[in-house]
């Protein structure tokens, strides 16, 4: 059965209230949905609890509505009060194993990581995702240092639940963050602070489509002992690619020498070996 997960998420929206006067809350989430936020947490630091929990009754009924899963940020009694599918806890917050002990299983607990020892801890505690930030300085956590995208580097390669890149991040600079192995982005300002929320969901969803499907489309090869990453998909288009067209090779694939007749047919698969050997000069 292909059915959707939550932990197939991309892009996640957070509230902030303070980023559009005179929108309320609520139109602006719906928005966001609209515009393919696939999962939204509640986060208003400074509203009473009484408010707070209006807020999460009225969001629980709208993220019903679109079958979009509602995280709560820190507040584990509203997140029950509601039944939101889960909370966010920062590094300050209550321990990870507390938070499962009183929600259980099912629920969906995040936690807030700033270095990969971190992420290590909070994989190892049970948590279902973590976020990976601030990846940039952001007026929405102030005085905050930004982890940059070296954490977003060491997180791709060695986090296996699944993480998200948060703080900071503009349509402006999620290319760098999406090239650093982010597949999962949070942004609170750049989208609940825009003019047209649910055309700014679409921009973040389709700058993370395009990079992945052309993660997607890429080989990873050996050339000459090299770990390389290709387009290519024969061994004819991999030589034009490389600049040698037209130059005197001898080309190794996998141990066997190819013909340059049979370079156009033969075809060039993830992990293949090649070793280029370019003549220069004549004779
Ligand atoms: C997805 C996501 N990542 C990080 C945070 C920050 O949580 P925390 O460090 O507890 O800070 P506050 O949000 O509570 O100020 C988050 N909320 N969501
Ligand atoms: C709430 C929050 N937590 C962060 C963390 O790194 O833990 S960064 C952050 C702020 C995200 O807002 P914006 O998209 O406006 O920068
Ligand atoms: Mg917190």
């Amino acid at each position: 059965m292909n059915r959707w997960s939550w932990s197939d998420f991309q892009l996640y929206v957070i509230t902030g209230e303070n980023y559009h006067p005179g929108r309320s809350m609520l139109e602006v989430m719906e928005q966001a949905i609209i515009g393919g936020a696939d999962i939204v947490q509640l986060r208003a630091k400074d509203t009473p609890k009484e408010e707070l929990l209006a807020q999460a009754f009225a969001l629980r009924e709208l993220t019903d509505r679109y079958h979009v899963p509602l995280i709560i940020n820190d507040h584990l009694d509203v997140a029950i009060a509601v039944q939101a599918d889960g909370v966010h806890l920062g590094q300050e917050d209550l321990p990870l194993a507390e938070a499962r002990r009183i929600l259980g299983p099912a629920a969906i607990i995040g936690i807030s990581t700033h270095s990969i020892e971190q992420a290590i801890e909070a994989e190892a505690g049970g948590a279902d995702y973590i976020g990976v930030g601030p990846v940039f300085p952001t007026g929405t956590k102030p005085g905050r240092q930004a982890v940059t995208t070296e954490y977003v580097r060491s997180a791709a390669e060695r986090v296996k639940i699944p993480w998200v890149a948060i703080g900071g991040i503009t349509l402006s600079n999620v290319d760098e963050v999406i090239a650093a192995g982010a597949a999962r982005i949070c942004a609170v300002s750049a989208i609940v602070g825009s003019d047209n929320v649910a055309d700014a969901c679409r921009a973040f969803r389709e700058k993370i489509n395009q990079q992945q499907i052309s993660q997607k489309e890429k080989l990873s090869i050996r050339i000459n002992g090299r770990e390389e990453q290709t387009t290519a998909q024969s061994v004819s288009e991999l030589i034009e690619l490389l600049g040698f067209a037209g130059k005197r090779m001898v080309v190794e694939l996998n141990g066997t020498i190819i013909a340059r007749e049979a370079w156009r047919e033969t075809e060039i698969e993830q992990g293949a070996s090649l070793e280029l050997v370019h003549f220069v000069g004549g004779g």
